[in-house]
């Protein structure tokens, strides 16, 4: 999927969700007695008029086994061609590696996009960026706490090193091919980010479960393509736990979804 088109569905959709698929067997309704697949599926089923995108994380998904990673894939052709797919793996690797990172994501599962961490370098990069049509999604500004060990230091009083990061890689992939990761818990670092990277779509994580500010991301960080994927894993994913749970989730997608249409008209250049 294209940056027009990303774009497109986002004004049709008035929304740029992104849902999060981690699903996890121990907290998914008891009566689904941990079937992963139909959770998706219903997951998918209540949020898809709501959202332009979904993201399974890996992780959840190799802890399953072999089964996992059929569940995967069958997941990702669920999700169908409508919606834009990231395969989240934070991979990244020597190049020779990294190309096999890639052929998984994007030639056996299909997805539109892949999350990659940056500390390998160009090399470890560029095998991702060598796809047509397809987008590399860097780590820059992660959600988490331990993000200040190193992404928020400078050395030498250079930039810090997510600045670096966003400077440097947007010479390696363009707006077209190339995102990064921001976290919703660092919006007052959103206008400086958009400075520095002023095409770019951001896939930003942790809003809900994690306290990010969804206002302050929309504020500092939207761009005249909006440019920004909002994701939610569990607060969409365990909005219920009984039998209604797709409709619960399908509340959570929704007061979401509202909560963008407003800050698309009031931040939309
Ligand atoms: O900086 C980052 C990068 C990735 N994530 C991932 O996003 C989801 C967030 O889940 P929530 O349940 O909505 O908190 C999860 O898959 C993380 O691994 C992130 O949180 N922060």
């Amino acid at each position: 999927m294209n940056r027009e088109a990303l774009f497109e569905q986002i004004q049709r959709k008035q929304s740029f969700l992104c849902v999060g698929l981690d699903a996890d067997p121990a907290k998914m309704p008891a009566h689904l007695n941990g079937d992963v697949l139909a959770f998706n599926k219903a997951i998918i089923d209540a949020t898809r008029d709501l959202c332009v995108a979904y993201k399974p994380n890996t992780a959840f998904y190799e802890a399953l086994g072999l089964d996992g990673m059929r569940i995967l894939k069958e997941t990702i052709d669920y999700i169908g061609d409508e919606h834009f797919t990231i395969v989240d793996a934070k991979r990244g690797d020597i190049g020779n590696t990294s190309r096999y990172y890639a052929s998984f994501a994007f030639n056996t599962l299909g997805a539109d996009s892949i999350t990659v961490a940056p500390y390998m370098g160009s090399d470890s990069v560029k095998p991702f960026l060598e796809y047509d049509g397809k987008w590399t999604i860097l780590l820059a500004l992660t959600s988490n706490k331990g993000s200040q060990d190193f992404q928020h230091a400078s050395q030498d009083g250079e930039q810090p090193l997510y600045a670096k990061v966003m400077t440097r890689a947007a010479e390696w992939g363009t707006a077209d091919q190339l995102m990064f990761v921001c976290g919703a818990t660092q919006a007052e670092k959103f206008a400086e980010l958009r400075a520095l990277t002023p095409d770019y779509f951001f896939l930003v994580p942790g809003i809900g479960a994690q306290g990010g500010d969804l206002e302050g991301v929309c504020k500092f960080g939207m761009n005249d393509h909006c440019g920004l994927l909002v994701n939610s894993s569990r607060g969409i994913l365990y909005a219920g736990d009984g039998e209604d749970f797709a409709d619960k989730s399908r509340a959570a997608a929704q007061d979401l979804q509202t909560k963008m249409a407003s800050a698309l008209k009031k931040y939309l250049p």
